[in-house]
């Protein structure tokens, strides 16, 4: 690892040369977490994001010795935001994941939960609450004891160029929804323009967050969203990733790094 510190509010920044080593850490800190709740829950609630995250997890997680060390069997898999298109449709986060990690490892089919590809946006978002409702119910999701959010395990999120994550875009109004747990957009500036999404109540009530970003179109992003700038900057919704109580940690590479102030972590 070329950096690993921490701020005084908690979160961590890792940063890596070498994206076999970003990917080595990351299942390390997947499968960690994964065994803690489940000695603790007896299941492990853990949100994916799409784009290149899933193939940085993958690399090193379906292999040994994690594929046959971690317990699958109590793994429940959420989209922290999803793409209102068919499953089989190349823009499908559900695909994405399906293809190269699902498909890889022993989960349980009945434990992935993917959106309703059949109906609206407004649907979906409506019906992925409903699911997940019904899951904190019956504890597989626990409770956040400071809002009524779900309290997933972990969630992993990817950053987009422009600062966004899940489906939380710039100056986008959905970054004020403080009621719904899962909301939708028909206008992405990324395309395509349907999706449904975690709203930021629920990706902060979360007992761990990674947010994994890598090549250097994201560097102005990562120093915008990392770095204590001034209020005169352009907003970032990565920077509204807080969590109330649980815990923050970057996965950088060099190039998304090399606009962040390493002097201001405490190593
Ligand atoms: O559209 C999306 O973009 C972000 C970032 O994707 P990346 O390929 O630039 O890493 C992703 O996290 C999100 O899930 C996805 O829907």
């Amino acid at each position: 690892m070329a950096f690993s510190g921490s701020k005084e509010d908690g979160r961590e920044v890792k940063i890596y040369e070498y994206l076999d080593e970003l990917s080595t850490d990351l299942a390390d800190y997947i499968s960690e977490l994964s065994e803690a709740s489940v000695k603790e829950r007896g299941v492990f609630a853990i949100a994916l994001s799409g784009g290149s995250l899933i193939s940085l997890i993958t690399r090193k997680l379906c292999e040994v010795p994690y594929s046959k060390t971690v317990d699958w069997s109590k793994w429940y898999i959420f989209w922290v935001d999803e793409r209102v298109v068919a499953k089989n449709h190349v823009d499908s986060n559900y695909k994405l994941a399906k293809d190269v990690f699902l498909s890889k490892v022993p989960i349980v089919p009945s434990h992935v939960h993917s959106i309703n590809d059949t109906v609206t946006a407004e649907k979906a978002a409506e019906d992925y609450e409903f699911v997940i409702r019904q899951l904190v119910r019956t504890r597989v999701i626990s409770v956040s004891d400071v809002s009524d959010c779900p309290k997933f395990d972990l969630i992993l999120l990817g950053m987009g160029p422009d600062g966004h994550i899940a489906s939380l875009f710039p100056d986008h109004s959905i970054l004020d929804e403080k009621d719904e747990w899962v909301t939708f957009v028909t206008d992405s500036p990324k395309p395509p323009p349907e999706r449904i999404t975690f709203t930021l109540p629920v990706i902060n009530s979360a007992s761990n967050v990674a947010v994994v970003v890598t090549g250097s179109s994201k560097a102005e992003a990562a120093h915008l969203a990392i770095d204590d700038v001034g209020p005169d900057v352009p907003s970032s919704p990565a920077k509204m990733v807080q969590p109330n109580k649980g815990k923050l940690v970057w996965y950088l590479d060099k190039a998304a790094a090399s606009k962040l102030d390493c002097t201001r972590f405490s190593e």
